[in-house]
């Protein structure tokens, strides 16, 4: 079925709510919260239709926005394409131009909001940083690797992957619950890369599974209130990854770097293309830093994964 486009707004306030909007009983999927938007017309880019719908739903106009993800999802009765932008400028004060109930969401509360099927990822999207840190090498003792990640910690990073695959799994375990009261301590989000018999046995926000874990997966190992991620390297990979209902993927190596010299890096266009057929946010990752975060959004990315540029040297 060939997809309808539509153009999709994320508004948030200086509070950093989300405006939500519901949608009228008799439409498709009615009566569900939704971000405000709705289907380019012909001879419209996305661009015009984002700005049409905005002024026409909610009274306001967009001055400048950036691509949050893209979603392509089969319902029963149709297939939609959701272009998901994020508003960073507008002027004037959303109203509900159609008579649709309106409110202001924290993230937090999102889930609480009854929504389309197709939704979820944007959720998602929402709730993750544009920076996943990865931790850097294998922890000859704990004191100095803990130093290094409360460094880390301290410069913004609210999402991290605790990776040490040099570490028997007692050693990794005792890891883990160390650096998980450190993520806590500072907000921040912390997924296990471990291998697959200790991912109910240490306490985490989540699971983050290399590329040769997911082939051998069929089932979701966490529930789905925990994170689910994977390291994917080809569209195969991230095919994998949507099968087994993962959140969300870092997909490398984006540029050359100096720790994998010998693979062929992707380069953004080829990691753009990858992208579009994938319903998830994905990280870039291989040499990148915190400066390639509007580029990596801008190729449809969810922001940038690293070790060394966001690894603190102890
Ligand atoms: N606007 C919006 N549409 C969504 C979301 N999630 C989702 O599955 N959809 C689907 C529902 C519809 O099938 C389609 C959007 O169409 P729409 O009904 O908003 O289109 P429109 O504003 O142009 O309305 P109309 O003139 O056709 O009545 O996308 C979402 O979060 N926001
Ligand atoms: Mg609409």
């Amino acid at each position: 079925m060939f997809p309808i486009h539509v153009a999709v707004a994320v508004i948030q306030n200086l509070e950093g709510k989300i405006l939500l909007t519901r949608r009228q009983e008799h439409t498709h999927q009615g009566g569900l919260w939704e971000f405000p938007g709705g289907k380019v017309e012909r001879r419209e880019d996305l661009a015009q239709a984002l700005r049409r719908e905005i002024r026409e739903e909610l009274g306001i106009e967009v001055i400048t926005h950036q691509p949050l993800i893209s979603i392509t999802h089969a319902y029963p009765e149709k297939t939609v394409r959701l272009d998901v932008h994020s508003i960073l400028k507008y002027a004037g004060v959303p109203y509900g131009m159609e008579g649709q109930p309106l409110e202001w969401v924290s993230i937090e509360a999102l889930h609480d909001y009854p929504m389309p099927a197709a939704d979820r990822p944007i959720c998602n999207a929402l709730k993750l940083p544009d920076t996943y840190l990865i931790t850097g090498p294998d922890p000859k003792a704990m004191k100095p690797f803990l130093r290094s990640l409360e460094v880390s910690l301290d410069q913004d990073i609210k999402l991290v992957q605790l990776r040490a695959p040099g570490l028997s799994d007692d050693e990794y375990r005792s890891l883990a619950a160390a650096a998980y009261k450190l993520c806590q301590r500072y907000g921040a989000k912390m997924l296990a890369n471990a291998s697959l018999g200790l991912i109910d046995k240490i306490d985490t926000d989540g699971v983050h599974l290399t590329s040769l874990q997911l082939t051998k997966l069929s089932d979701r190992p966490v529930s789905s209130g925990k994170w689910l991620a994977a390291s994917c390297h080809n569209q195969r990979e991230l095919e994998q990854a949507a099968a087994l209902g993962v959140d969300f993927c870092v997909l490398s190596p984006v540029l050359a770097t100096a720790s994998h010299p010998q693979a062929n890096p992707l380069g953004w266009d080829q990691f753009s293309e990858h992208l579009k057929h994938v319903n998830m946010p994905v990280y870039a990752l291989g040499g990148l830093d915190r400066k390639h975060i509007p580029q990596a959004k801008m190729a449809g990315g969810q922001g940038i994964a690293a070790i060394s540029a966001l690894w603190a040297q102890g």
